[in-house]
C-alpha cells in the first residue's frame, strides 16, 4: 500500500486473524494483500498481489458488473455500505460457491479508498462433483442459494415454493444444517393425508388412554425437535381445522399434548413447504391468511428441473457418483442432449429415477438412448400432438396433471410404487396427487 505507514507484510499478517480467505482491494480492483487463506483457497502459485481481483477469481479480464454479475466493489463504492454477494469462484478445487463480503476501510493518508474482502466458503452446495447435499451453478440455483445463505443463520420462518422433486426437503435441511441448530434435531412433519386426531397426536404427542388405542404415552414431533429445525412438507394439505392448531402453537409458542393438562413449551425453527399456489388458496378461502401470513416470512422459491436445464449435466455426473460410487459410469453426448431437452416432470427426483434404471441397463460404463425410458424421446411425438387439431379443448395447466393422472392411474397395471417411480414422484406424492383427482 504505496504512501501508507503500513506495509504489505503488515496488512498480511493482520488479514492473518480471519480463518476464511481476505484480501485488501484499491479502488480499481487490484488486490492489495491477502492472507493464507485466500493463497490457499485459490491455489495461487504465485503471489495474488497487483492482479485484479475478477481475474484471481473468476478468470475474467474485466470487472464482475461488466461480466454479466454483480460485483461487490462496485456496490461498496457507490453506496459506502458493506456488501454482501454470492458467487461462484474458480478455487484450487475447481468451481466453488462463495458468500462474498465486502467493506470499505478508513480513506488513508493519502484519501484513497480501500476495500477489505472476506469469502466465508458455503458449505450447503457444491458447483462441482463429489460430496453430499445440493447441488448446482446455474443463474437461478444461484439465486436461491443467495436467499437460502441469508436466511439460515436466522431464526424467520421460511416457507419453501416449489414442484414436486424439486429439493423442498434438501433445502429444508440445508437451512438447517447452515443455521446454529446444526446441532440438534430436524424434524419433518408430512402434513398431508393427516386426519385431524393423528395430526394433533403426531405433532403434540398424547397421554396414556387419551383415545381409543392409545395404549401408551408417545412422545410428539414438536417435542422431538427441541431446540432444532420443525420442518412442515406439504403445509398447504393441512385441513381447516387442524390449521388453526398450527397457528396457535406458531404464536404462542406452546402446545398441549392430547390428553394432557400442562402446558408445554415449545423450541423450534419453523421451516414449510408447499407445490400449492397458498396466496391463491387464501383468495379462495381454503388456507387461512393468518398461518399464511406467520409461516412465510421469508418465501423461498425453487427452480424447477427444466428452468435449470444448464445444471442437468453437472446433476448427471454427482447423481451417478451417488447411485454407484464404485463404477465410473457417463453418458453418451446423444443420451445428454435427450435429457437437456425433456421437461422433467418430476424433477430431480425423476432424473435421479432415470439414471438408477439407466445405469442397470448399461452393460459396459456408457449410459445410451436406448437406455433412458421412451417417454424421452415421445417428447418429439407430443409436440405433433401440440401441433394437431387435437389440441381443442383447451384445459387449464393446473388442470393437466390430474386429468393425466386420471387416465394413467386406470389403465396402469402395475403397483402404485412402480407407477410414481415412472412418473417420477414419490409415493407420497402420488398418494396426495390421487387423492385430488
Ligand atoms: N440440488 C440438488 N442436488 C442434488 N440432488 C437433489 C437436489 N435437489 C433435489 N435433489 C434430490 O432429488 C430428490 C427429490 O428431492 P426432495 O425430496 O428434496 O424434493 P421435494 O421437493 O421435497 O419433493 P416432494 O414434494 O415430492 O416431497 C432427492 O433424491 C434429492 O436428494
Amino acid at each position: 500500500m504505496a504512501g501508507t505507514s503500513i506495509s504489505q507484510t503488515e496488512l498480511s499478517s493482520i488479514l492473518n486473524a480471519f480463518t476464511q480467505p481476505a484480501a485488501v482491494l484499491s479502488d480499481d480492483y487490484k488486490i492489495v494483500a491477502t492472507n493464507a487463506a485466500y493463497q490457499e483457497h485459490h491455489s495461487a502459485l504465485e503471489s495474488p498481489t497487483g492482479k485484479h481481483c475478477y481475474q484471481v477469481s473468476h478468470g475474467y479480464d474485466k470487472p464482475c458488473d461488466q461480466a454479466g454479475e454483480s460485483c461487490p466493489l462496485q456496490k461498496c463504492q457507490s453506496t459506502g455500505l458493506r456488501q454482501r454477494v454470492l458467487h461462484l469462484h474458480n478455487t484450487c478445487h475447481g468451481q466453488e460457491h462463495v458468500d462474498v463480503e465486502m467493506l470499505p476501510l478508513k480513506r488513508d493518508r493519502n484519501d484513497r479508498q480501500y476495500y477489505l474482502e472476506i469469502m466465508h466458503l458455503v458449505k450447503i452446495a457444491q458447483a462441482r462433483p463429489g460430496g453430499e447435499g445440493l447441488v448446482g451453478s446455474s443463474k437461478l440455483f444461484n439465486q436461491m442459494l443467495g436467499l437460502i445463505q441469508r436466511a439460515a443463520p436466522s431464526e424467520i420462518s421460511v416457507l419453501l415454493l416449489g414442484e414436486s422433486g424439486s429439493g423442498k426437503e434438501l433445502v429444508a435441511k440445508a437451512l438447517h444444517n447452515a443455521s446454529a441448530r446444526v446441532n440438534q434435531p430436524f424434524v419433518t412433519v408430512e402434513c398431508s393425508g393427516l386426519s385431524e386426531t393423528l395430526f394433533e397426536s403426531e405433532m403434540f404427542g398424547h397421554e396414556k388412554g387419551a383415545f381409543t388405542g392409545a395404549i401408551n404415552k408417545k412422545e410428539g414431533l414438536v417435542s422431538a425437535a427441541m431446540g432444532g429445525t420443525l420442518f412442515l412438507d406439504e403445509v398447504g394439505d393441512i385441513p381447516k381445522p387442524l390449521q388453526v392448531k398450527l397457528l396457535r402453537l406458531i404464536e404462542t409458542g406452546t402446545y398441549r399434548t392430547v390428553g394432557g393438562i400442562d402446558l408445554k413449551h415449545a423450541n423450534f425453527r419453523l421451516v414449510c413447504a408447499t407445490h400449492r399456489n397458498l396466496k391463491a388458496m387464501v383468495e379462495a378461502g381454503e388456507f387461512r391468511q393468518d398461518l399464511y401470513y406467520r409461516i412465510s416470512s421469508f418465501p423461498i422459491e425453487l427452480p424447477s428441473l427444466r428452468e435449470r436445464a444448464d445444471d442437468i449435466p453437472l446433476l448427471v455426473e454427482v447423481l451417478l457418483q451417488r447411485i454407484s460410487p464404485e463404477k465410473q459410469i457417463k453418458l453418451s453426448s446423444a443420451a445428454q442432449n435427450k435429457l437437456i431437452a425433456y421437461t422433467f416432470p418430476g424433477n430431480i427426483r425423476e432424473l435421479r429415477n432415470i439414471l438408477e434404471r439407466a445405469v442397470l441397463l448399461a452393460d459396459d460404463q456408457q449410459i445410451d438412448v436406448e437406455h433412458l425410458p421412451a417417454e424421452l424421446s415421445a417428447s418429439h411425438q407430443e409436440l405433433e400432438v401440440c401441433d394437431s387439431e387435437s389440441l381443442a379443448p383447451i384445459i387449464p395447466l393446473s388442470e393437466l396433471d390430474k386429468v393425466y393422472l386420471r387416465k394413467v392411474s386406470q389403465q396402469f397395471k402395475g403397483s402404485n410404487r412402480e407407477l410414481a417411480d415412472q412418473l417420477g414422484v414419490s409415493e407420497r406424492t402420488l398418494y396426495r396427487k390421487l387423492q385430488t383427482i
